[in-house]
């Protein structure tokens, strides 16, 4: 069994298809911190996708925690549920089905990460911002400019303060014959926020 506490599980440890986007470690490590997520609390993970953000979250609210893991693709919940039981964690339910609806059925978060829902971002973080919990955190990974546009513009109406931009551009190394190069990866922005 997985016995790290703090963020950071490298990602050969998971479970993974190619039909199935997971987010990448690092990125994962800056989303998790940017929760502030403490023993007991209850999280969503909306667009789980290979569960790693569930997996990682579920560590850290412990068990008297839970996390309630929703995505649209059978083979994501399929995934997720894969890696839950690769990391002997009991709880974290996952949910099936369009997290514009599902959401509405769920009890109240302290805090709920949303990652990849493409143009369906700037809506389901409207419907966030009405189950978060008072102090309740939120964090959004974003890959499309056209999405960090609209949720941003959302993000000024709706009960947040201090909220936070940061975008993370990771490169990682690989050997070729003559040396080391690092290669670059996709830029990810990450809007953090607390419900007033
Ligand atoms: C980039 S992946 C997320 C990766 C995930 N955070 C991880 O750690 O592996 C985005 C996921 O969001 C799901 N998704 C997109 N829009 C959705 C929606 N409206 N409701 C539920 N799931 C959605 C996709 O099926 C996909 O699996």
């Amino acid at each position: 069994m997985w016995n790290y506490k703090t963020p950071g599980i490298p990602d050969e440890e998971f479970e993974r298809t190619e039909k199935v986007p997971i987010t990448k470690e690092e990125v994962r490590s800056v989303q998790i911190c940017k929760a502030r997520l403490q023993p007991g609390q209850i999280v969503y993970d909306v667009g789980c996708g290979s569960g790693s953000i569930s997996v990682e979250a579920a560590l850290q609210v412990e068990s008297s925690g839970k996390i309630l893991a929703i995505d649209y693709d059978q083979n994501a919940v399929d995934l997720t549920k894969k890696n839950l039981q690769k990391f002997n964690l009991s709880n974290v339910s996952v949910i099936f089905g369009n997290a514009k609806e599902k959401i509405l059925e769920l009890e109240e978060a302290d805090a709920i990460f949303v990652g990849g829902t493409g143009g369906d971002t700037k809506e389901i973080v409207e419907l966030a911002e009405n189950k978060l919990k008072k102090d309740g955190r939120i964090v959004i990974g974003i890959i499309l400019i056209e999405t960090l546009y609209s949720v941003l513009q959302v993000m000024g109406k709706l009960r947040f303060k201090d909220v936070d931009i940061t975008q993370v551009t990771i490169s990682k190394s690989r050997k070729t014959t003559t040396g080391t190069m690092m290669l670059a990866r996709n830029p990810v922005t990450i809007i953090s926020a607390t419900r007033v």
